[in-house]
């Protein structure tokens, strides 16, 4: 299933916060937004999974979700939001728990994420003995286990210390390639961007607008820390963000 915006425009009271954005989603890519503080990123993924609607404009979703996809859009945010007095296998139990899933289906479900995010050995651990990578592990386990068409992520990690933060990154990549999952993918974190999206979405300052797409066409299993071609994107990236930076400084300066 791809998703499609389509002329997305939206005011808070008088604020103006996203002007006419129209995107694609195509299934299978990892899509990041990036742009800067305030300029609308979690309203646009708020838009996308639907739990608000725009004041004009239109999302849309183009084909089928997959065939045994329990819920087509699922979020992961930078705190993980897991249950504290349930285990790692309850937690992700919780998401599949109102879809009247047999018993050996769930398990069969829970075994699969668990084996795909490397946690079978913590199936039985509570949140408090895990380590921040880990929990955040468990909730991008949890998001894969209703089977998503998209997974949407809000900054999954930025929680997270640098260290914690590059193993995640190679985690994320391993899981794409052995299956790739489609993702809009929120991040303040340029190295981020280019280290995970098959395409970048620069917004400009609010009122957000397109201001420019950079794809990505290196395969995610080749990209590695200080590669030359990613790094000339990042400063690409920077430069145009740096841009949007100055300008909002100059606005602010002319008040
Ligand atoms: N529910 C709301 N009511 C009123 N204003 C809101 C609401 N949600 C967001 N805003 C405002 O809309 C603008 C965009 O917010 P949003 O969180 O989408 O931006 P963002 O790009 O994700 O920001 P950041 O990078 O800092 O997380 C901000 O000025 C914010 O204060």
């Amino acid at each position: 299933m791809d998703l499609k915006l389509k002329n997305i425009t939206h005011r808070y009271g008088t604020v103006e916060v996203l002007r006419d954005i129209s995107l694609d989603i195509p299934q299978g890519q990892i899509v990041c937004l990036v742009g800067p503080s305030g300029c609308g990123k979690s309203t646009l993924l708020r838009f996308l999974g639907g739990l608000e609607r725009p004041d004009s404009g239109e999302v849309l979703q183009i084909g089928q979700p997959p065939k045994d996809c329990l819920n087509p859009l699922t979020y992961v945010f930078q705190h993980f939001a897991l249950l504290p007095w349930r285990t790692v296998e309850g937690n992700i139990k919780l998401v599949l728990e109102d879809h009247n899933l047999k018993r050996d289906e769930m398990e069969a479900i829970v075994a699969d994420v668990l084996e795909r995010t490397r946690l079978s050995d913590f199936r039985d651990a509570l949140p408090k003995q895990l380590s921040g990578g880990m929990r955040q592990r468990v909730a991008i386990s949890r998001a894969l286990a209703v089977r998503p068409a998209v997974m949407l992520m809000d900054e999954p990690l930025s929680a997270l210390d640098s260290q914690t933060r590059e193993l995640l990154m190679d985690d994320l990549v391993s899981l794409w390639t052995r299956q790739p999952f489609t993702s809009v993918y929120v991040t303040h974190n340029l190295s981020e961007a280019v280290r995970l999206g098959h395409r970048v979405i620069v917004l400009s300052r609010r009122p957000g607008r397109v201001r420019e797409i950079v794809d990505i066409d290196i395969p995610l299993a080749e990209r590695h820390l200080g590669h030359a071609v990613l790094e000339e994107k990042q400063k690409q990236l920077w430069e145009l963000m740096r841009e949007e930076a100055m300008a909002a400084d100059k606005e602010l300066a002319n008040v």
